[in-house]
């Protein structure tokens, strides 16, 4: 999906495919010097995470392993609920493992900070945050992240994995959706 075929729901680019893909390649070159010699295992945070963990991943040259999580704060809407649920756990026990958590976005911060304390509680060696996009103006929770590609306005954003309403994941780039899309 391109960006004109968004139509008059998106409302404007605010990072491209190919700044997105740029800073992918900065972060996974930190990432190999960071975990150099470790057994680094990838949790991926479904389904937003989806486009962000298989261009990371790739880029990245340790041989990494990759498991998948699926929690739900957003349901359908454009806000937090707050509450966590697990949809889906991982496979993979952590016990004495190196996790970093792939994520697509940090908004309230509220997801993380949940998934964090959770992943943690496992035993895990360390577990480290890798997030694509943060809203510092909407952090209602403090949450560590080591790896951040963009921080970003306070606006509902849309593409590259993200959603309203299960669409617009396809969108290879990030954009702000246009308000009439949400009834704003
Ligand atoms: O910092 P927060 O305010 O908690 O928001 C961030 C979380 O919200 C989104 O997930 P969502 O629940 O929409 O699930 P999805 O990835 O399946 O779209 C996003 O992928 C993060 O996991
Ligand atoms: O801005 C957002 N867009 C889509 N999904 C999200 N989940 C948290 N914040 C967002
Ligand atoms: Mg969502």
């Amino acid at each position: 999906m391109t960006p004109e075929q968004m139509g008059e729901d998106l409302q404007e680019v605010l990072l491209t495919e190919e700044q997105l893909h740029g800073r992918l390649a900065e972060m996974a070159a930190r990432i190999d010097a960071d975990y150099a010699g470790r057994d680094l295992l990838l949790v991926g945070v479904l389904k937003g995470a989806v486009m962000v963990m298989a261009d990371l991943a790739r880029r990245i040259s340790l041989p990494v392993q990759m498991d998948w999580m699926a929690v739900s704060s957003y349901g359908s809407g454009t806000k937090s609920s707050g509450v966590v649920r697990i949809l889906k756990d991982l496979d993979t026990d952590l016990h004495g493992r190196d996790v970093l958590i792939v994520e697509d976005i940090i908004d309230s911060g509220l997801t993380l900070s949940w998934l964090l304390s959770n992943l943690r509680s496992r035993g895990a060696a360390s577990v480290e945050i890798a997030t694509m996009l943060r809203k510092p103006d909407a952090a209602k929770v403090e949450v560590d992240v080591r790896y951040v590609g963009f921080d970003i306005p306070n606006e509902f954003v849309v593409g590259y994995g993200l959603d309203y309403a299960e669409r617009y994941r396809n969108l290879p780039c990030v954009g702000t959706l246009a308000p009439h899309v949400y009834g704003g």
